[in-house]
């Protein structure tokens, strides 16, 4: 069995894969030092109350935060016997190189999310991802993931606002009823929910302009759904693409002999 590991700039998922389905989803934060023994405490309390009876034989990895890698290889060689895949790294295959800039890191889980929406829907696409940051990756038409746009996440703007202005307190994002706010919660949630949607439909709008040819749009991530519901801005909303994706980076890499 796989353990699959995302790790954002906020949390952490691991999901175990079976082969055909994902047998549960494990969130924690993310947090640079947690040791190798704390995640194994962690994950087995969980999978123990779940009742899964996981027999893991390989783990993959994609880490937007370079310094937790260390501890989760620990974790991976320590109790399960294994190497683990982390994407990204020149040992790790992709289904397509990426057409950036010479030099440019991209960041891994936009390179997974590719890989996850290219397998489902094939070429032409926009991936929206509601993390830490909001991040749009244009996947061409061979699969191949071809830039895209990073923008400040929901949750961070939210936290800006509260950090900066004294009087402004911290809000949660929810749809307002209406643009025109009439306390300091509502005029806060109208800005950010309503600027979110008009960004998110302007980045679109251009991409598809500048790409020239049809595109749909995927999104996945946390906040995802709320925006899905609200306005008419996806053509899917698929909340397991990232874990999708390293699956296929996973059986890739199988089927080419590097892992
Ligand atoms: N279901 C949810 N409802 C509200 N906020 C959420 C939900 N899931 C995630 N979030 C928030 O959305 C932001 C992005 O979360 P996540 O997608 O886990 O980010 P990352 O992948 O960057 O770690 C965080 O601030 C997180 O607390
Ligand atoms: C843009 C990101 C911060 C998004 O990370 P997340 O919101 O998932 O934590 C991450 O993909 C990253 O660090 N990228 C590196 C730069 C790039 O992709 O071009
Ligand atoms: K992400």
């Amino acid at each position: 069995m796989l353990l699959a590991i995302d790790c954002g700039n906020t949390n952490t998922v691991f999901s175990i894969w079976d082969g055909e389905k994902f047998l549960c989803t494990l969130r924690t934060s993310t947090h640079h030092a947690r040791t190798a023994d704390a995640y194994f405490t962690w994950y087995s309390t969980l999978v123990k109350h779940y009742g899964i009876e996981a027999d893991i034989t390989d783990v993959i990895i994609s880490s937007t935060v370079p310094r937790v890698v260390f501890n989760l290889r620990v974790f991976a060689d320590r109790f399960f016997g294994c190497r683990p895949l982390v994407v990204g790294k020149p040992e790790t295959l992709l289904p397509f190189k990426p057409r950036v800039d010479e030099g440019t890191q991209v960041g891994p889980d936009r390179l997974v999310n590719t890989a996850g929406a290219y397998d489902r829907h094939g070429g032409d696409l926009i991936v929206v991802d509601f993390g830490t940051a909001t991040t749009f990756d244009v996947v061409a038409h061979d699969g191949a993931y071809v830039g895209g746009v990073i923008a400040p996440g929901v949750n961070l703007s939210l936290e800006a606002l509260h950090l900066a202005a004294a009087a402004l307190p911290h809000v949660d994002i929810s749809k307002p009823q209406k643009v025109i706010g009439t306390n300091t919660v509502e005029c806060i949630q109208s800005g950010v929910f309503w600027g979110y949607v008009g960004l998110v439909r302007e980045i679109c709008e251009k991409i598809k302009e500048e790409y020239g040819a049809p595109m749909r749009v995927i999104s996945t991530g946390g906040l995802a759904p709320l925006f899905h519901q609200s306005a008419d801005l996806f053509d899917a909303f698929e909340e397991d693409l990232t874990m999708h994706g390293l699956t296929v980076i996973h059986r890739y890499n199988k089927e080419n002999g590097s892992a």
